[in-house]
This record gives structure tokens, C-alpha cells and sequence, in this order.
């Protein structure tokens, strides 16, 4: 992935503090980060900004994403509602390579409860630095996408 690739980031409120340490991060590693919000702990719905974010990967105006919640899980779900999405919940770095090597995922979801800050950037840095190999695991991604229609 190279540099200046535009990546969103959204959460809800259980991660923004996490968030702006991911924003920081992956801005320093080079990316142009594009965050979404929301801005204020105030209570809301992980299911409305999971959609936002992925409507950015899926119309192409981002190449990857990185989204948050308390577990990763709910904002996931609603992520992989939207078409030409694949995102996976990564509580550990050889998910998170595996998800692009294997799966070819173009979103990464976090559980802000569940994994600390450091892990948190280590799970974002082998996302962003893993490709996806493509062959026979392009098969199998060609079989998500058919399910999809
Ligand atoms: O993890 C989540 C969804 O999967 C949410 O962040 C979590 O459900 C929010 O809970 P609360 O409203 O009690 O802060």
C-alpha cells in the first residue's frame, strides 16, 4: 500500500480516544487519514457509522478502513452489510495479516474494551503492511463477492 493512500476511520463512543491514537499513527506512517467522526463521547450508534465508513471503502473514495466499538463486533456487522465489503475484528496481529494476505479485507475492525492502545497499533501496522497474494485465495474471495451478488 502505498503512501498517501486515503484511509477512513470512524467508531462509536466506546473507542474515541483509541481512534485518535490510530489517526495519529497511521497519519505518521504516511497514509492520509479521513475521520469521520464522531467527534464527542456522547452515547451513539455503532450501526450508523460502520455504514459511513464502509460507504467510503465500497465507493472507492477510500482504499481501507479501520473502524472501532467497545468489541469490534456490532460496527463489523454493519461494515459488511454494504457491497464490496470485507471486514474482519482483530484482536491479534496474525489476524489482522491474515485478513489482507488471505481475504483480501478492506476494512479492519478493533474492540477498544477488549485489546490495549499498543496492541492496538501493532494490530493496525500488520493490516496496513500485509498484501493479499492473491491465487487460490482469490478464488475463494471471488466466492464471497458471488454470494453477494
Ligand atoms: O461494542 C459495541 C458494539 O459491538 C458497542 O461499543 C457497545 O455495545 C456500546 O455499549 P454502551 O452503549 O453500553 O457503551
Amino acid at each position: 500500500m502505498s503512501a498517501k493512500t486515503r484511509i477512513v476511520l470512524s467508531s462509536d463512543h466506546a473507542a474515541l480516544d483509541l481512534r485518535a491514537a490510530i489517526a495519529a499513527h497511521v497519519s505518521a506512517k504516511g497514509y492520509e487519514v479521513v475521520d469521520i467522526g464522531p467527534t464527542t463521547t456522547e452515547s451513539t450508534h455503532y450501526p450508523k457509522h460502520g455504514e459511513a465508513a464502509a460507504q467510503k471503502v465500497a465507493s472507492g473514495d477510500c482504499a481501507l478502513g479501520i473502524i472501532l466499538c467497545g468489541t469490534g463486533q456490532g460496527i463489523m456487522m454493519a461494515a459488511n452489510k454494504v457491497k464490496g465489503i470485507r471486514c474482519g475484528v482483530c484482536m491479534d496481529t496474525f489476524s489482522a495479516r491474515m485478513i489482507r494476505q488471505h481475504n483480501d479485507a478492506n476494512m479492519l475492525s478493533i474492540g477498544a474494551r477488549v485489546v490495549g492502545d499498543m496492541l492496538a497499533l501493532d494490530i493496525v501496522d500488520a493490516f496496513l503492511d500485509a498484501t493479499f497474494e492473491g491465487g487460490r485465495h482469490g478464488t475463494r474471495v471471488d466466492m464471497i463477492k458471488a454470494i453477494e451478488g
